[in-house]
């Protein structure tokens, strides 16, 4: 499958920093936010870029291995927070509301049937995916649908009137699978070796943690490392995984901002690099997760993520809580005063 992203026009970058620079400020007093503004405009290829109907989607998805004991938690919380979601009880409903911001669900493999519900996408793969301790997670058709499906949810989303979309998942187990692809795509010799990336996700403690890397061992010695992206996602993957990463190719195409979240929507991002990489400029990282894996997906993309809080929650809510900043970024690039316009002294 190829994806028709085109990295963004730097033409207007000089025009951009000329403009960030004559704001009234210190020469980069504004840090981050600077280089938010010049990566918005560049995006959006515009000196007054608007961020139109913000949304999350977080895409949840069961995972076979999770029966095995990689989570502290039971495989039930998946479907019973999709219900959590769709109530509006959960945390990422609670900053979404708090953000102003657009929340839909996608059931993109869960082993529960919702029917048919408001806010929630119902395009489920398969009810979870096979232990991928015994067997590959997912068939190849299983994953090009996965990653379809996303792209076309991206689509639409765009269709729609909105040009930036927040990431989020739901998927016991899901750090297990996230760990399998990290090592596999970054590789040990760069830092992702299966120890280092592989944490404690919802809570293990330190024999659930022993255990979990005892498992994904086995599942790496089942097979080959793969070296096709395309093959790796097939092996280990979620479909929430395989979901994102097609979401996040379609709002590429589509010139939308994505803001990444955790450790497992990076993972969902480094499958999609992989396939990719002009994915990359249309990313804002929202904050640093506290999952140890995530520093390394970070440096293999070398972002700089915007926050570091210490969460490990997953449903976007990173994204969602760094959305006042990219607001701020958007909004000092349109309406602050400049040197000239204000009439304040330049240096000297
Ligand atoms: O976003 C993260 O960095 C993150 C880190 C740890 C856990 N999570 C969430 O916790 C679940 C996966 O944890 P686990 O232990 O079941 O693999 C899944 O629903 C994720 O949303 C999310
Ligand atoms: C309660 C709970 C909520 C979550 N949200 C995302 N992952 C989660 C995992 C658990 C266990």
């Amino acid at each position: 499958m190829d994806y028709a992203i085109t990295p963004p026009d730097q033409t207007i970058a000089t025009e951009l920093r000329h403009k960030i620079d004559r704001k009234t400020k210190p020469l980069g007093a504004l840090g981050r936010l600077e280089p938010l503004a010049l990566q918005i405009g560049l995006v959006q290829q515009t000196l007054t870029p608007e961020l139109r109907q913000p949304h999350i989607v977080v895409f949840a998805g069961d995972h076979g291995a999770a029966r095995a004991g990689v989570s502290a938690y039971p495989q039930d919380v998946t479907w019973q927070m999709v219900e959590n979601f769709l109530a509006g009880g959960a945390a990422i409903n609670v900053f979404s509301r708090q953000m102003g911001l657009g929340l839909t669900v996608v059931d993109a493999g869960v082993n529960h049937d919702f029917g048919k519900r408001t806010g929630l996408i119902d395009a489920k793969i398969a009810p979870g995916t096979a232990n991928y301790i015994e067997e590959a997670a997912m068939s190849a058709e299983q994953r090009d649908a996965a990653l379809q499906r996303g792209r076309e949810i991206a689509h639409a989303l765009a269709d729609n009137g909105c040009n930036c979309v927040g990431f989020g998942e739901m998927g016991i187990g899901n750090t297990a699978s996230a760990s399998l692809l990290t090592h596999c795509l970054v590789g040990a010799e760069r830092g992702a070796d299966l120890y280092t990336v592989t944490g404690r996700g919802t809570g293990l403690d330190d024999a659930g943690l022993i255990h979990k890397r005892a498992l994904l061992k086995q599942a790496l010695e089942r097979s080959d490392r793969p070296a096709d992206p395309l093959a790796v996602l097939a092996e280990y993957g979620g479909f929430e995984i395989a979901m994102m990463a097609g979401a996040m190719l379609g709002a590429a195409e589509r010139r939308m901002l994505v803001l990444i979240d955790g450790f497992i929507v990076t993972s969902a991002l480094l499958v999609a690099h992989a396939i990719d990489p002009n994915v990359l400029p249309y990313c804002v990282f929202a904050h640093r997760s506290q999952e140890p894996g995530h520093r390394v997906q970070l440096d293999h993309l070398l972002a700089e993520p915007l926050m570091s809080l210490d969460l490990r929650l997953g449903e976007g809510t990173g994204a969602a809580l760094a959305w006042p900043l990219v607001q701020a970024a958007v909004s000092f690039l349109n309406e602050m005063a400049s040197f000239e316009s204000a009439g304040v002294s330049d240096q000297g």
